[in-house]
């Protein structure tokens, strides 16, 4: 099978999907890899490491789509890089379809298989390829975050920790899971007051256990939403329904009940946000102000710490695949219902439930393994 490794074009986006050492690995086993001249230079990982791994430095990136049976990325495909999508190719990355109609329809239209890092599941019920992104973004949401709260960014001018004598800042995550509960970690750390919302109560039980005193957990209703709202320097949003888009638990009214200054990072961004005024930012211009409450909505949070980014990334994707240039995607589907979790679209066909069900497309089934 022939691998491409595209260099990622989306803004400030420094990750590679792949280490040399997945390039060692596959051409041990007789495939060919093919690798975008400079694509590992935001993560400091020169052509010549893949070439000595056995990959094939290409310069032109055409050529890697147009060769490849499997592409594997970072970030979803760029309009740019739509009219690249072959027929019959499987590519393998993030996607995020609920956040994006017009990238599902071009990928519907392209026939590619897409296999969406978001969206398969382990054996425990996890999100193995979304995890460690989420790791590092739940943790930069609070340094992002105490950035923008310093006056020149436009926040309230507070330092999260506090001083003796000075209180420290009063922060509430919306959702409790991999992204919240590195959030919270952070800023606890710090010495931050800590809220944290979910509507999963024996993830609140665990959290309630293993946190520390200056974390507080509340069941996410209305009621605990808006009053720590009211409470919040810094509010990080973490929500995640797999799959669909997220839902909008911070309404514009809510708005304005908010301390002036106070910032909010919405990273379930990449799912379409769980705040009614977040739109997509980029690293160059990653804020704005909304009746005065700044809002930070980065769609490639990782992207920015490309060097540990990338290593976790790959950590994780190589041994998908690897599973998958041994057995195809369809075999792999077939023996486990999380990887099937994780085909999205087939063929011009959705088959994920969730994407279906957010654009009110038909929901296909996967085809056999034999097809
Ligand atoms: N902007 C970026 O660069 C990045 C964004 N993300 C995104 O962050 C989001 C969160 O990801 P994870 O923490 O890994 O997901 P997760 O599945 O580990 O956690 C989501 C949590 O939200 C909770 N939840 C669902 N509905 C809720 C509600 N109504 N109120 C309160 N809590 C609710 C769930 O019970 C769960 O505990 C996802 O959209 C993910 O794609 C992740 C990495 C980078
Ligand atoms: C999860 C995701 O979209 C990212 O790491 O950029």
């Amino acid at each position: 099978m022939i691998v491409g490794v595209p260099r990622e074009v989306k803004d400030d986006e420094y990750r590679v999907s792949m280490l040399p050492v997945g390039a060692e690995e596959l051409t041990a086993l007789g495939h060919e890899v093919l690798v975008e001249a400079g694509a590992g230079l935001g993560s400091g990982i020169v052509d010549s490491e893949y070439a000595a791994a056995g990959a094939t430095i290409v310069e032109d990136v055409r050529e890697i789509w147009a060769k490849s049976d499997l592409i594997i990325k970072v970030k979803e495909p760029m309009p740019k890089e739509w009219p690249l999508l072959r027929k019959g190719q499987v590519l393998f990355t993030y996607f995020h379809f609920a956040a994006d109609e017009k990238l599902t329809r071009a990928v519907l239209e392209s026939g590619i298989t897409a296999i969406a890092y978001e969206t398969l599941r382990d054996a425990r019920g996890s999100l193995p390829l979304l995890t460690p992104m989420s790791e590092v973004a739940g943790r930069m949401s609070i340094q992002e975050g105490a950035k923008y709260l310093e006056r020149p960014q436009e926040g309230r001018g507070i330092l999260l920790a506090g001083v003796p004598g000075v209180a420290p800042a009063e922060v509430a995550i919306l959702g409790g899971g991999i992204v919240g509960s590195n959030a919270a970690k952070v800023a606890a750390g710090l010495g931050a007051n800590v809220r944290i919302l979910d509507i999963n109560l024996d993830r609140l039980r665990y959290l309630d256990d293993i946190m520390p005193p200056n974390v507080t957990t509340l069941y996410s209703d209305r009621h605990t939403i808006r009053e720590s709202l009211e409470r919040a320097d810094l509010v990080v949003g973490a929500v995640l329904i797999t799959g669909a888009r997220a839902p909008r638990l911070v309404r514009r009214e809510d708005l304005p009940r908010m301390k002036h200054g106070a910032v909010i990072v919405d990273v379930a961004i990449d799912q379409g946000g769980c705040i009614e005024t977040s739109r997509p930012t980029t690293h160059r211009a990653p804020t704005y102000v909304v009746d005065e409450v700044v809002h930070y909505c980065v769609t490639n949070m990782p992207g920015a710490v490309g060097r540990t980014s990338t290593y976790a990334l790959c950590n994780v994707t190589l041994p998908y695949l690897l599973q998958v240039v041994k057995h195809g995607w369809k075999a792999c589907a077939a023996a486990d219902l999380g990887f099937a979790e994780g085909v999205n679209i087939d063929a011009g066909r959705v088959t994920n439930k969730a994407v279906a069900a957010t654009f009110g497309l038909p929901l296909a089934p996967l085809e056999p393994a034999s097809a």
